[in-house]
């Protein structure tokens, strides 16, 4: 009989499963084509005593990934929320944020925005910017990685949160504030699976002392969407969704359109217009 496992780190092509009962080993995908996220349950057969081979993922509760011309990329498997690391130092990508809010309204999960670096005079600047997200409804938090990351331990409880960000932002010292025992991070069978590689690029699944868990992942730098369909794409924005069916034309780009909700809502300040912008980008990178 198969044993069930989860994935809790990904190096490329091979990943750390670990049984239920904690045992863990190295695994790799039976299949050639792999598409497995940190975070997945799969179903593995068991070699020896360390290694394994994985024969079938099961059905997700949510994933996230993303997609640029080329390829797509899996982010994280069955995930509850997703934090968006973001420091006034150096700038952060706004477009970036927004991309994060609607890939988490996608997968139907919930998403902090966290503002670190607080003890930095710079963050009330960043806290205006963040403020009208805020607004939306989406949590934001400020707090300083280096000094307290005791207000964050509330958003943790009973979740499994993905911390994504761009580099820089400062995430890896914020993990590593989480996780006081933070020398998993560098765990010899993960340096063994990196060996040879330029950079660290894997995830890794943490157990937290209160219940929740976290993934960290590569630092990011773009979020390419381009497999979400451009119909299903305004309802993403939660803000936009009193407005959808009330342009003239029911297949309107939102664009130059007469009558379109949506121009007229921003017109009337109803709606910011980097979100427009990020929608109508979204809907040309699908080709539509
Ligand atoms: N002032 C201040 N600096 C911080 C804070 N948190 C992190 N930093 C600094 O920000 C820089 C980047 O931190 P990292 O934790 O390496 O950032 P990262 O997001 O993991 O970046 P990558 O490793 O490049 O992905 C480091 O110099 C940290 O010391 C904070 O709360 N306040
Ligand atoms: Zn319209």
């Amino acid at each position: 009989m198969a044993d069930i496992a989860r994935i809790i780190e990904t190096h490329g092509k091979s990943f750390i499963v670990e049984l239920d009962e904690g045992r863990r080993y190295i695994a790799t995908a039976r299949k050639k084509k792999t598409d497995y996220a940190v975070g997945d349950r799969v179903e593995v057969g068991l070699i020896n005593e360390e290694q394994a081979v994985i024969e079938k993922v099961l059905p997700r509760s949510s994933l996230l990934y993303r997609s640029d011309e080329w390829r797509e990329k899996l982010i994280a498997a069955n995930v509850t929320q997703i934090v968006v690391v973001l420091a006034a130092v150096p700038s952060f990508y706004e477009e970036l944020l927004s991309r994060c809010l609607v890939a988490a309204e996608d997968a139907d999960i919930r998403a902090l925005i966290l503002l670190n670096k607080a003890d930095l005079p710079e963050t009330a600047a960043a806290h205006e910017v963040l403020a009208p997200y805020h607004r939306l409804g989406y949590p934001l938090l400020e707090l300083s990685a280096k000094q307290d990351v005791a207000p964050l331990w509330p958003y943790l409880a009973g979740q499994l949160s993905v911390f994504v960000g761009q580099s820089g932002m400062g995430k890896s010292t914020l993990v590593n504030a989480l996780l006081p025992e933070a020398k998993v991070r560098t765990n010899e069978i993960s340096l063994a699976l990196d060996s040879g590689k330029h950079t660290t690029t894997h995830a890794t699944l943490y157990r937290l002392p209160n219940g929740g868990e976290l993934i960290d992942s590569p630092g990011l730098q773009e979020f390419g969407m381009r497999h979400l369909p451009a119909d299903r794409l305004a309802p993403l924005f939660p803000e936009f969704r009193p407005y959808i069916g009330q342009c003239r034309f029911h297949n309107c780009r939102h664009d130059r359109e007469p009558n379109c909700a949506l121009i007229a809502a921003l017109a009337r300040g109803e709606i910011l217009p980097q979100r427009l912008n990020l929608l109508r980008k979204l809907r040309q990178e699908c080709g539509v």
